[in-house]
């Protein structure tokens, strides 16, 4: 084996060309168990909050749950089940609604992912499209 070959010739252990996967936001919480289990925890702190609890008396509360993991699954890019109402008219009949509500949902739902041990920068991504909805949610 002559110098150029010792030097040159030996092949580097090939590292196998990495495809990058971007997993959807769905995907990252862990999928449909992940979001039906954050959204039973959601609505249980939902009810026992005191600025926002008085808006779902009367509601049916297991249908209510069915609905919103269809929109959240829908919205962190998951497969698209909802036929429920769109955010405008969903809440366009409930008195006094306001910031400080959506603020409180908005909590809720974060203080969830984070007992759920889903990362901060998810949980913001959570809120960012919490927010989107904001002013449709508060009719304006
Ligand atoms: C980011 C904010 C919010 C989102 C994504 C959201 C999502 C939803 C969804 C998907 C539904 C089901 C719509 C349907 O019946 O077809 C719904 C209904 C409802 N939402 Fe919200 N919501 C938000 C904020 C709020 C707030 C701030 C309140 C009150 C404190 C609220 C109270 C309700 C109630 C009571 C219903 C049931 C309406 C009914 O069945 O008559 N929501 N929401």
């Amino acid at each position: 084996m002559g110098i150029f070959s010792s030097l040159f010739g030996k092949k580097e252990p090939k590292v196998e060309a990495e495809t990058e996967v971007k997993l959807s936001l769905y995907e990252r919480l862990g999928g449909e168990a992940a979001v039906d289990a954050a959204v039973d925890i959601f609505y249980r702190k939902v009810l026992m909050d005191d600025r926002i609890s008085e808006y779902f008396d009367g509601i049916d509360m297991d249908a209510q749950a069915k609905k919103q993991k269809a929109f959240l699954t829908m919205v962190f890019g998951g497969p698209n089940k909802y036929t429920g109402k769109d955010m405008r008219t969903a809440h366009a009949g409930m008195k006094g609604l306001s910031d400080i509500h959506v603020d409180a949902v908005v909590e809720n739902l974060g203080a969830t992912l984070k007992e759920l041990g889903v990362p901060d920068s998810d949980i913001a991504e959570v809120a960012a499209i919490a927010e989107s909805v904001r002013d449709d949610v508060l009719n304006r």
